[in-house]
């Protein structure tokens, strides 16, 4: 039974003095938690949060990392000063870097073994846009993103990934994927793990972000592929941060 994960991604929002606010209003709700919780700061809040958060129980993760371990790469943060600041994940390959930052399949790939390499979880962003839904590409999408990723990983490796299926027609949009049609594909992207390796399949949990909000969370995350949810907008106020916790128990 793979345990639910609630992760809120703030994205580039917050101050110290509101991210203060946040954080010490979701430690006074959640004394004890029902689920795993991390939040993903900007990078320069996440000494902010190991301050905060340290010995509570709710995780802290980085919004992308470096392909390399150290060096002239001004401006890059690397997966070794990820760990040594206290995080436990890191998201790799979200839709808004792959389409800002061009992003390719091969660079989210080497992300995710530097972060492995320093005992990071990678959260795996994958998702299609609306034309590749309306044109019946979604499946081939994930996959072929997923599959980058796994062909440079060995099947140990593999277990430790988080995968977050983000449909890019449904991020920050209010639209969200079905209950039913998230589940189709998190069964596709279940299936190509178990192929990969069944004991990957059995571990790794499938989040679903997009516009995932109290309201519509219970449903989603009453499927059976959907292991909990990377939270954008909703991430951000303590009440509808904790309500989809509370959805995840
Ligand atoms: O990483 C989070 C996703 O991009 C979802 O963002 P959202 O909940 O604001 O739609």
């Amino acid at each position: 039974m793979r345990t639910k994960l609630i992760a809120g991604n703030w994205k580039m929002n917050g101050s110290f003095e509101s991210n203060g606010a946040l954080l010490r209003a979701l430690k006074e709700q959640w004394p004890t938690l029902p689920c795993d919780v991390l939040v993903c700061a900007p990078a320069v809040y996440l000494a902010q949060c190991r301050a905060e958060l340290a010995g509570t129980g709710i995780g802290w993760g980085a919004q992308d990392v470096s392909a390399h371990t150290a060096g002239a790469y001004t401006g890059e943060v690397a997966a070794a000063m990820l760990a040594d600041v206290g995080c436990s994940h890191v998201i790799v390959g979200h839709s808004e870097p792959r389409s800002y930052h061009g992003h390719s399949d091969a660079l989210i790939a080497q992300k995710c073994l530097r972060a492995l390499e320093s005992s990071l979880a990678p959260i795996l962003c994958v998702g299609e846009t609306l034309a590749e839904r309306d044109a019946g590409l979604t499946n081939a999408v994930v996959m072929r993103q997923l599959g980058a990723v796994l062909e440079m990983l060995t099947p140990r490796q593999a277990a430790q990934l988080v995968v977050a299926y983000e449909p890019v027609w449904a991020i920050g949009t209010g639209r969200t994927a079905t209950p039913d049609m998230a589940q189709e594909v998190h069964a596709t992207l279940r299936r190509q793990l178990h192929a990969f390796s069944p004991d990957a399949a059995a571990t790794v949990r499938i989040l679903y972000g997009g516009s995932m909000k109290p309201d519509n969370a219970p449903a989603l995350m009453a499927m059976p592929d959907i292991d909990g949810g990377l939270i954008g907008g909703a991430s951000l106020q303590a009440d509808s941060f904790s309500a989809i916790i509370r959805a995840a128990a």
